[in-house]
C-alpha cells in the first residue's frame, strides 16, 4: 500500500546507554503503514533494545520514537497504552494457555481486545465467533481449533500466539526470532502467515535465519552498534561491504 503517505513509525535520532555502554546510537530509520521489514544484525547491534524502546520497555536518553498520522511521542508512554495504541509484540516463547483449546484462547484474545468491561458481561456473540475461526484460518489452525493448546507442536503454539495479537488489531507487529526452533515447513507456513498479516498492517521481524529472511522478500534493515549500517533489500546489504566486514567479525 505504498500509496499511503506517511510513515507509521518513526524512530528519530534515539540513543540508550547502558552502564556507560552505548547500546543505542543515534538510531534514526522509520515504517511505513502496511510494510514488512526484517531487522538484522550481528548479536549486540541493539534489535531487541530497539523493539523494548518502541514497546515503552526501555526508555531512550535521547531521541524520538513519532507514531501514526498524529506523529505522537511514544516516548514516555507506559507498556499498556502502546499496546493500546496499537502495538503488538511476540516475543520468542509462546504464552498460550495450554489447557485451552485453540478457539478458547483466541477467543479470550477477542474479548481482551475491548477492555475490562467488556470482559466481565461478556458473552461470545456470532460476530465473535466468525472472527475466532477466521484467526484461526489465518494462522492455519482451523482444523486444530477444538484441540487443547498443549497438544499442539512449537510452531503451531507460535502461530497461536500470533493469532492471538492479531485478535487486537495491531497496527504494528513486532516478532522477535520467529522462525527459531521451528521445521522447514512452518518456518515456510509462519512466512506465509507474516506476510499475509503485513498486506494489513506493519510487520517488523526480528531474525538471524537468513533464509528466513530472503523469503520474506522485504526491504532489510541491518543494525550495527546501535545504529543503521545499511538499508535496502536481501541482496543489496549483503553486498555492502561494511555488512560483510561486520558479520564476519572484522
Ligand atoms: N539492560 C541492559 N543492561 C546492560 N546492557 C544491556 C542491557 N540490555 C542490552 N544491553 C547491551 O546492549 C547491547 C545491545 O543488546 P541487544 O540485546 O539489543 O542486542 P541484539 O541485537 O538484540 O542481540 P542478539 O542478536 O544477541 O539478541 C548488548 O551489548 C547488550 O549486552
Amino acid at each position: 500500500m505504498t500509496e499511503l503517505k506517511g510513515q507509521l513509525l518513526e524512530v528519530s535520532g534515539v540513543s540508550v546507554t547502558f552502564d556507560g555502554f552505548r547500546a543505542i546510537n543515534n538510531l534514526s530509520f522509520s515504517i511505513g503503514p502496511a510494510e514488512m521489514r526484517a531487522i538484522i544484525g550481528p548479536n549486540g547491534a541493539g534489535k531487541t533494545t530497539f523493539m523494548d524502546i518502541v514497546t515503552g520497555k526501555t526508555r531512550p536518553d535521547e531521541g524520538h520514537v513519532l507514531w501514526g498520522e498524529k506523529s505522537i511521542n511514544l516516548i514516555g508512554m507506559n507498556e499498556a497504552r502502546i499496546a493500546q495504541a496499537g502495538i503488538g509484540r511476540k516475543f520468542q516463547r509462546p504464552t498460550v494457555f495450554e489447557d485451552q483449546s485453540v478457539y478458547d484462547n483466541l477467543l479470550m484474545a477477542v474479548k481482551n481486545a475491548r477492555g475490562p468491561f467488556s470482559v466481565l458481561l461478556y458473552r461470545p456473540s456470532f460476530k465473535d465467533r466468525g472472527r475466532v475461526e477466521q484467526l484461526a484460518s489465518e494462522i492455519g489452525l482451523a482444523e486444530e481449533i477444538h484441540r487443547k493448546s498443549g497438544e499442539l507442536s512449537h510452531g503451531q503454539k507460535q502461530w497461536l500466539e500470533i493469532g492471538m495479537l492479531l485478535a487486537q488489531e495491531p497496527r504494528l507487529l513486532l516478532v522477535d526470532e520467529p522462525a527459531a526452533g521451528m521445521t522447514l515447513a512452518e518456518r515456510e507456513q509462519t512466512t506465509d502467515i507474516l506476510v499475509e498479516a503485513a498486506k494489513t498492517r506493519a510487520v517488523v521481524v526480528v531474525e538471524h535465519d537468513m533464509e528466513f529472511v530472503r523469503r520474506l522478500n522485504c526491504k532489510v534493515t541491518v543494525l550495527h552498534e546501535g545504529s543503521v549500517l545499511a538499508e535496502g533489500s536481501l541482496d543489496h546489504v549483503t553486498a555492502n561491504q561494511q555488512v560483510i566486514d561486520v558479520y564476519l567479525g572484522r
